[in-house]
């Protein structure tokens, strides 16, 4: 049976989106079992666990596009209500899926754009579809939202999708997620297909988006990354809490035995 032991320590920062014990079934599967959860502005929360713990599902569960059976959500311990991607969207919480969802054909500013593109003054009088596209402005919006995660290889927004690295691409995926207001920012395996310096890019993104006082919840199965940019890592076993321990209070050794075994009586002391 999974242990269900949360360790916040003396040291964890009020939490900007919490959640509490969340219940999920698939039919017969009972995905998640009643999982309590949390994240802090300015703070990057390591999500893991082994296949089929139940990680993915309560990112969707978080981003609305899963309504939990039961549980309760709260921003900045206020009460809400999430169950679509909408009410998530409007409390300022957005997710990266593994897939991107760029459009390849596009260039970087009306993939930044796509939904909310500018459109030319002066043409309200024509049908919204009809209306023309104020390219000036897309390239300035694209451009701050690239500045302001500090995506330091990308030579111009007007480079096609289709021609970036997969580093530069998760990073777009990012900047569009996140746009100029997003507060929660939940990131699935965001290296998992990546080479080394593309890593490197890719985790220099996650660092900014903490600076920039975003709460930050990072999917990852690779240890050396997750001991990076995590403050805090929560492990999830069989749909249920582990542990949550401060990063500087646990190794990764610990991490992949609490992944694959649960807690021995030592580390539930410990945690
Ligand atoms: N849409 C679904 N329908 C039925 N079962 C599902 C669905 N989504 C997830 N599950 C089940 O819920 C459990 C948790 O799956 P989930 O994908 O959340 O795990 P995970 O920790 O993200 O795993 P992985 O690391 O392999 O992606 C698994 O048993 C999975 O088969």
């Amino acid at each position: 049976m999974s242990q269900t032991k949360q360790s916040m320590g003396p040291t964890a920062p009020s939490p900007h989106l919490r959640v509490s014990d969340i219940h999920k079934r698939f039919g017969g599967v009972h995905a998640l079992k009643g999982v309590n959860f949390e994240v802090a502005r300015g703070e990057v929360m390591a999500l893991v666990g082994d296949n089929g713990a139940g990680k993915s599902t309560l990112m969707k569960v978080l981003a609305g596009a899963h309504t939990a059976d039961e549980g309760q959500f709260f921003i900045d311990e206020e009460a809400v209500s999430v169950n679509s991607p909408h009410d998530a969207s409007d409390l300022g919480i957005q997710i990266v899926y593994q897939d991107l969802a760029l459009c390849e054909n596009l260039d970087v500013a009306a993939n930044l754009c796509l939904g909310a593109e500018p459109i030319k003054p002066g043409f309200s009088f024509l049908p919204r579809f009809l209306r023309p596209l104020d390219d000036l402005e897309m390239e300035v919006r694209a451009q701050e939202a690239i500045d302001r995660l500090q995506v330091k290889t990308l030579k111009s927004v007007r480079a096609k999708v289709g021609g970036l690295s997969g580093g530069q691409r998760q990073a777009i995926a990012i900047a569009r997620a996140v746009g100029a207001d997003g507060s929660v920012v939940m990131l699935d395996e965001p290296t998992a297909a990546l080479g080394v310096a593309q890593t490197r890019q890719v985790l220099d993104v996650v660092k900014r988006l903490r600076d920039t006082n975003h709460a930050v919840v990072y999917i990852s199965h690779n240890m050396r990354d997750i001991f990076e940019v995590a403050d805090r890592i929560c492990v999830l076993r069989h749909g249920a809490n582990v542990a949550t321990w401060n990063k500087n209070d646990v190794t990764p050794d610990q991490i992949v035995s609490a992944m694959t075994r649960g807690l021995d009586k030592e580390a539930q002391n410990a945690a």
